[in-house]
């Protein structure tokens, strides 16, 4: 890490990224890249982070509800109402209508500074302590644009496949509301900076089944906007303003009207989500409140037009405002579309709509009848100038987006050996910090390890690494609060402890067992940072091994007895099953880890041993002819 001046800041603008705390970073190498990285470079520093005065603070806004603590509080809610959950399978389609839905995507973008004004981007900071005049609509004040704010903007936009516009226009969309102290929103309304792009989604995205492989999504515009202040409600009708909010950048990502399937929605705003992540334009995901998606609705009779959907103009949309998870997106316009289709069946209109989705609920509400183009009376912005974003800029930020996700995706698979839908959960959880936690995890673990330069030799550890990041600190969220990560993937449980314990697990100088209370012990603070070691010495947890004659010995001793489960591997020896009894080698691991020392036993070596056994010791080999 170091300081850069003033004059630099204006290079590395255009050669770094902006990371997620609104300092200027380029992007770490990352999958094949850091593997070629570290033949070149044994010494294996990433730290090319550059940090600038900006006094951005790290998101997330504290008043959003954690993504895990929405889904258990769904899982109540639906519990109580006594309604079981359809499958996905069932509930993509309904026979004889055809969804539609279009997305409008508002991303908080990563900048230092406010779209017009030079005030900080904050999050955490003291409330109402990074205001400009002009963003509390101070008479006399006049709009500054920010151009930096157009580097994630623009690589939102690339990475979104648009084609980014030479002269973009600010316009002023009006409505009155105490979070807009303006009276008007300033937003691209007539000419937005980026239009035209496309998103393809697999099925491993997680798309309805319906839509087979893979399907593409036009995305019509991409517009820069003000965002709103944070408003707090409090007791008796009070309600609190963070102001340090309002006019921070935003984007809106409008897709056209071409998704058919609710999955299908929730994987496109995941996948937004990922794209964003991965090109660093984007301060933070849904679970920490710096993407929010509006979903329209609207569905179609089969019938109309004779069975030719072609010919039938799109139903009427109703808008449900302000989701702020993938869950939600898809309950919500599962909801909107079965309410429509019940209003249609019993002859009655959609009328166009604002409506609004509590979490856990079965239902959209009706917030108000929709805003059309009149009600905002839109007007371009007469205190702001074109912006004309150039070619060179344009061809420099393309050619530096760094590793996608589905390249990415294809690593984690191909190189690392975790299956799909784990890379993809990797990716999204905490908002994108976990897969970083990852990669800090393995940089560790191969360090202790000294697989320096012989990354693709043998994977095992980073298998190992995937699924302890994955599974094994998701069963501490589960059971506790939350795991403090950091966009930079660091968490309660520092990557080097958690290194530290899988590469004795790697070793088999420790049990599985042992690994999971030392994670846990590391998490709840009682195991001081970089002391796992320490700790494994102190309190004797070494995996001292039973001799091979030692498991033989217990094997002898647990087989006495079992005449009955002896025989079915006898039948399965002689031919006369033939689906060898696993279920039942199971069952006597099982008895032998009884018997035997906990501590000094592994199920592997438990397994081995019986089986060895049974074929030179239990089965008679003159009955097994
Ligand atoms: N008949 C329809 N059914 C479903 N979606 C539609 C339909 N018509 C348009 N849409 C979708 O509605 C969205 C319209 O978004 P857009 O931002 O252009 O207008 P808006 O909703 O009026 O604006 P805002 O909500 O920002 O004030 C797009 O995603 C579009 O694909
Ligand atoms: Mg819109
Ligand atoms: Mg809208």
């Amino acid at each position: 890490m170091r300081r850069v001046s003033t004059t630099e800041l204006g290079r590395y603008l255009l050669t770094g990224q902006l990371n997620r705390r609104g300092c200027l970073h380029i992007r770490p190498p990352r999958v094949s890249a850091i593997a070629a990285f570290r033949q070149t470079n044994p010494s294996r520093t990433f730290s090319n982070q550059i940090e600038t005065k900006s006094t951005a603070s790290t998101p997330p806004p504290a008043n959003v509800i954690p993504l895990r603590k929405q889904l258990k509080d769904d899982a109540k809610a639906l519990k109580a109402t006594g309604k079981k959950k359809k499958k996905k399978a069932d509930n993509q389609t309904v026979p004889g209508w055809e969804l539609t839905v279009g997305i409008e995507i508002h991303a908080q973008l990563n900048t230092a500074r406010k779209l017009f004004s030079p005030a900080a981007t904050s999050f955490n900071d003291k409330p109402n302590s990074h205001v400009a005049l002009f963003d509390v609509a101070m008479p006399g004040s006049q709009p500054l644009f920010q151009p930096e704010t157009l580097i994630p903007a623009v690589r939102a936009a690339l990475v979104l496949d648009c084609t980014i516009q030479p002269v973009s226009r600010f316009d002023r969309k009006h409505y009155f509301h105490w979070d807009q102290p303006a009276g008007y929103q300033i937003t691209q309304y007539y000419h937005p900076f980026a239009r035209d792009g496309r998103i393809v989604l697999r099925a491993r995205d997680g798309i309805a089944p319906e839509d087979g492989d893979s399907v593409e999504i036009g995305i019509k515009q991409v517009q820069m906007e003000q965002d709103t202040a944070k408003t707090t409600a409090q007791p008796g009708d009070v309600h609190w303003l963070d102001f340090n909010r309002v006019g921070l950048p935003l984007v809106e990502i409008i897709t056209l009207p071409q998704i058919h399937h609710p999955a299908t929605a929730a994987a496109l705003v995941r996948k937004v989500q990922m794209l964003l992540a991965a090109v660093d334009a984007c301060v933070s995901g849904m679970e920490a409140g710096g993407l929010r998606a509006d979903v329209n609705v609207s569905v179609r009779g089969m019938d109309e037009g004779g069975g030719d959907l072609a010919t039938v103009p799109l139903g009427t949309r109703t808008e449900i405002k302000n989701l702020s998870s993938f869950k939600a997106v898809e309950d919500a316009i599962i909801a909107e579309r079965d309410r429509q289709i019940a209003v249609l069946e019993a002859g009655g209109v959609v009328e166009g709509e604002t409506r609004g989705w509590s979490l856990g609920s079965t239902e959209t509400r009706r917030l108000r009848g929709k805003e059309g183009e009149v009600d905002y009376r839109y007007m371009p912005d007469p205190d702001i100038g074109p912006v004309v974003i150039g070619e060179d800029l344009v061809g420099h930020l393309a050619s530096s987006l760094g590793v996608l996700p589905d390249a990415e995706i294809d690593e984690l698979v191909g190189t690392y050996g975790l299956s799909a839908k784990d890379a993809l959960s990797l990716m999204t959880l905490d908002d994108g910090a976990r897969v970083e936690y990852f990669y800090n995890v393995l940089d560790a673990l191969e360090d202790r390890l000294g697989l320096v330069g012989d990354v693709k030799s043998d994977q095992r550890h980073a298998l190992l690494a995937a699924n302890w990041c994955l599974h094994e600190l998701g069963k501490l969220t589960e059971l506790s609060s939350d795991l403090g990560m950091t966009a930079d993937g660091e968490c309660r449980v520092p990557s080097a402890d958690l290194a530290a314990i899988l590469s004795h697990l790697h070793r088999r100088e420790i049990t599985a067992r042992v690994a999971k209370e030392l994670l846990w012990g590391v998490f709840r603070g009682e195991i001081s940072a970089g002391g796992v070691t320490q700790t494994v010495d102190a309190s004797n947890l070494w995996f001292k091994e039973l001799s091979e004659q030692e498991y033989e010995e217990l094997a002898d001793q647990v087989v006495e007895g079992e005449d009955k489960v002896l025989a079915e591997f006898l039948r399965f020896k002689q031919g006369k099953a033939k689906v060898f009894p696993q279920g039942k080698l199971m069952f006597l691991v099982g008895k032998m880890m009884r018997a035997g020392t906990e501590q000094r036993m592994d199920p592997a070596s438990a397994e081995r041993v019986l089986r060895a056994r049974l074929e030179n010791v239990y089965l008679p080999k003159e009955e097994a002819k």
